[in-house]
């Protein structure tokens, strides 16, 4: 039995990514929870032929500690997204309000889910919601995500574009470390399971990089104004979040980079604070995934010159990130 809730269901991002956890057959309870529109949407899902029940609610009657209550793994895209000419870290002033109310209420209702962040800017909704957990005395490291597998695909999906076959894309896979926001976002591109072809240049190894790195504008501008990824992020949601059930439910050897309070495997982030040389509190990195969440944290391994430099250059700006979402709740009442 697993209960799956989505914060912000109703969304570009909530209602496709609520319709592949509605199919995904492991799924038997779907919670859906936004300030509008659920009902409609949960009554919609509701009639696709696979196990899990669903239902919709809304803020009045205790909606969300009632979507919340029994949840095995809750999913928040909930708040605004990007128009063109903004930074994730413009959203900050609403969607940090947003995410911090909904952790409250996770908190209090569900202190034991695995609690995955999609609401921007990532690197600094997850300290907002492990600062809300700590406060009320809940916080497990290992149990709080922030979804970078955005990246990861797009890093698929372009290697294997460079590589002039796009059915080598569910094949290829890149490890992407560090944060989710433009130089935040390292692909470590020498890890390629698909290397690159001989001869590559450093021009053209900038332009992938860069294109991974701001993938998100690609689409942002392409949407005119209309918001962000949406598709791509329910799929890539969806994925991570069935990642997370296989591996609770005891499947072995998953790895997925992912932003994590370093505090989850002692060992592993100290290893990976020596190697970014910095005593950040949170990384995306490997993380192998087990039954209480994070197992272990794997260290970035040998990486190019090229990608210590990548990794230089995110390493203060995710300083500020971080720091920006912690003095938020510190300075928050709750
Ligand atoms: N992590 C990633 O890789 C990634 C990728 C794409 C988008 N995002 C982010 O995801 C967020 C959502 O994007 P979107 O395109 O779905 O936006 P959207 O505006 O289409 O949907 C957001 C939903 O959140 C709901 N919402 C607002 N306040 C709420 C609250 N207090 N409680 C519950 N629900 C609330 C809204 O009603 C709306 O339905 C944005 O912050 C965006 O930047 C992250
Ligand atoms: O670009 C955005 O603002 C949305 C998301 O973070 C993305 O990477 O597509």
């Amino acid at each position: 039995m697993v209960k799956a809730v989505v914060l912000g269901a109703a969304g570009g991002i909530g209602q496709p990514l609520s319709l592949l956890l509605k199919t995904n057959p492991s799924i038997t309870e779907l919670s859906l929870y936004d300030i509008v529109n659920t009902p409609g949407v949960a009554a919609d899902l509701s009639h696709i032929d696979t196990p899990a029940k669903v239902a919709g609610y809304l803020p009045p009657d205790d909606g969300l500690k009632k979507a919340l209550t029994g949840a095995d793994i809750v999913i928040i895209p909930a708040g605004v997204p990007r128009k063109p000419g903004m930074t994730r870290d413009d959203l900050f002033k609403i969607n940090a309000g947003i995410v911090r109310d909904l952790a409250k209420g996770i908190a209090e209702a569900a202190p034991k889910a695995f609690v995955l962040v999609i609401s921007n800017p990532v690197n600094s909704t997850v300290p907002i919601v492990a600062e809300v957990f700590k406060k009320a005395g809940v916080f497990d490291p290992k149990k709080i995500f922030g979804v970078t597998t955005l990246d990861v695909v797009r890093a698929s999906t372009f290697v294997s574009e460079v590589l002039g076959d796009l059915s080598l894309a569910p094949k290829v896979t890149v490890p992407v470390v560090g944060g989710h926001s433009g130089v935040t976002i390292v692909p470590l591109l020498s890890q390629s399971s698909h290397p690159l072809p001989s001869g590559f240049s450093q021009e053209n190894l900038d332009k992938l990089v860069n294109r991974i790195q701001f993938g998100g504008d690609e689409v942002v501008k392409a949407k005119d104004g209309a918001g962000s990824a949406t598709l791509s992020m329910a799929y890539a949601g969806a994925d991570f979040a069935y990642k997370i059930i296989c591996a609770a439910k005891g499947e072995k050897g998953i790895v997925a980079p992912t932003y994590v309070n370093l505090a989850a495997d002692k060992e592993g982030g100290d290893a990976l604070k020596k190697e970014i040389g910095r005593d950040l509190e949170y990384f995306s990195a490997p993380v192998e995934l087990g039954t209480e969440g994070v197992a272990k944290i794997n260290t970035l391994g040998k990486i190019t010159a090229h990608e210590a430099n990548l990794i230089k250059a995110a390493v203060p700006e995710l300083a500020t990130n971080i720091e920006k979402g912690v003095s938020f709740i510190e300075s928050s009442k709750l």
